[in-house]
C-alpha cells in the first residue's frame, strides 16, 4: 500500500525522532523540527552543512568512512552513536538510515536519530548503584563472617573457660563430673569396672609459705603435666580444687588401678621442681567404682581413703574395693583398707 505524500510529509514534521536527508556527500538537503531540537541549530544552519557538524571531534576523521558506509549498504541495522550538541554536551543517540540511489548516481541517505542520552545516564547510574550495592553488600558479607569467627572464637573461649582449670589447663570440677557422668553410664551399659583416685600433694601449704604462692601455682603446673603423661586418653583428670586431683579411670579393675596410682605417686616423688630446692609427695584415696552407683557416691569413698592415707602418714596410696552403696557410716567404712607406702 503506498502511503500519500501528505501523510509521509505530517510524519516528516511530527516525529519525535529527528529525521534528516543527506545527499552522496553527506549534506544536508533537509531535516525536521526534531532533528533541529536535538542538536540546537535551526534548519536554514543545517541546511548545506554536512553530518560532520554533529560529530565528536575525535570522530570527525571518520566522516568520509561513516559516509561510504552508508552509501555502500543499504540499510544499518540500528545502533548507538555518540554525537555532539551545538553547546558541547554529548548525547548518546539510537539510529537507523536508508540510502536510496537514482540512476544518475545521486543518492539520498535518510537518517533517524533518537535521544536515548537520558536513558543510558540512567542506566548507567543504575549499574553504578548496582556495583555500590554489590560491594556493600561484599563488606556486609566480610563483616558478617568476621564477626561470626569471633562469635565462634569468643564461644569456644567460653566453652574453654567454663570446662578447663586456668592455671592447669586440666578439667574443673563441673567438667570432671559431666564427663564422669558419660564414663560412668557407659561402664554401667556394658558392666565394666572403673576406679576413681583422689591425690592430695603433701605439706602443700609449707611449699607456698617458704617459695610463696607464684612458685606453689608452679608446682601445682608441673605435677598436673606429670599426671597426664601417665594416663590412657580414655582416662580423666581434673583439678578438684586446690592441691586436690581427681582421676577416673575407665575400664580398671582396683588390681589395675593400684599400678596406675603408685606409678604416679613415684612419679611425683622424683620430680626434680626448681633445681630439685622442692621435692613434693602426694598421697592418694583409690576406689573401684561399684557398678549402678551414684559417682557421688564413689567419689566420698576415695576421699575418705585419700584421709586414710594422709592420716598414715602421707606419700602413700589407700585402696579399697568397692562397697555397696548403703554404708551407714562412711568414717568407719573401710575396716580393710590397704594403705601402701
Ligand atoms: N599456690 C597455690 N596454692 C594453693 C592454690 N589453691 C590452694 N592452695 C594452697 O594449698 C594449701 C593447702 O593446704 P592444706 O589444705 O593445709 O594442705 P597441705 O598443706 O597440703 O597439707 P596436707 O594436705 O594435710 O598434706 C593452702 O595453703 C592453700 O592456700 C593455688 O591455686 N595455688
Amino acid at each position: 500500500m503506498q502511503v500519500a505524500p501528505e501523510i509521509l510529509s505530517a510524519l516528516f514534521d511530527i516525529s519525535p525522532s529527528g529525521i534528516a536527508i543527506a545527499d552522496e556527500q553527506g549534506r544536508y538537503l533537509q531535516v525536521n523540527e526534531a532533528y533541529c531540537r536535538l542538536f540546537g541549530y535551526s534548519q536554514n544552519e543545517l541546511i548545506g552543512q554536512t553530518f560532520g557538524l554533529i560529530l565528536l571531534d575525535s570522530d570527525k576523521e571518520l566522516e568520509p568512512e561513516i559516509l561510504a558506509l552508508a552509501l555502500n549498504q543499504d540499510q544499518s541495522a540500528p545502533s548507538e552513536w555518540q554525537v555532539k550538541h551545538r553547546d558541547g554536551r554529548v548525547l548518546f543517540v539510537h539510529s537507523a538510515f536508508k540510502t536510496f540511489h537514482a540512476p544518475d548516481g545521486s543518492a539520498r541517505i535518510l537518517t533517524i536519530l533518537s535521544d536515548v542520552t537520558t536513558l543510558v545516564a540512567t542506566l548507567r547510574n543504575m549499574q553504578d548503584h548496582e556495583l555500590l550495592l554489590r560491594k556493600a553488600n561484599e563488606n556486609l558479607e566480610e563483616i558478617v563472617s568476621n564477626r561470626t569467627m569471633m562469635l565462634e572464637h569468643a564461644n569456644k573461649e567460653l566453652a574453654r573457660l567454663a570446662t578447663q582449670d586456668p592455671l592447669t589447663g586440666l578439667y574443673n570440677r563441673r567438667a570432671f563430673e559431666t564427663e564422669a557422668a558419660k564414663a560412668i553410664y557407659t561402664a554401667d551399659r556394658h558392666q565394666r569396672p572403673c576406679s576413681v583416685l583422689f591425690l592430695d600433694i603433701d605439706h602443700f601449704k609449707s611449699i607456698n609459705d617458704q617459695f610463696g604462692h607464684a612458685i606453689g601455682d608452679e608446682v601445682l603446673q608441673k605435677t598436673a603435666e606429670k599426671i597426664i603423661t601417665l594416663l590412657r586418653c580414655s582416662d580423666l583428670v581434673a583439678r578438684w580444687g586446690g592441691e586436690e586431683f581427681v582421676l577416673l579411670l575407665p575400664d580398671t579393675p582396683l588390681e589395675q588401678a593400684l599400678v596406675v596410682g603408685e606409678k604416679i605417686l613415684d612419679a611425683i616423688r622424683s620430680l626434680q621442681l626448681f633445681n630439685t630446692q622442692i621435692q613434693i609427695t602426694i598421697s592418694g584415696g583409690l576406689v573401684e567404682r561399684q557398678l549402678n552407683t551414684p559417682l557421688e557416691h564413689t567419689l566420698q569413698q576415695a576421699d575418705m581413703l585419700l584421709y586414710q592415707a594422709k592420716q598414715s602418714g602421707r606419700n602413700r596410696l589407700a585402696s579399697a574395693p568397692a562397697l555397696p552403696q548403703h554404708v551407714d557410716s562412711l568414717l568407719v567404712a573401710y575396716p580393710n583398707a590397704c594403705v601402701s607406702q
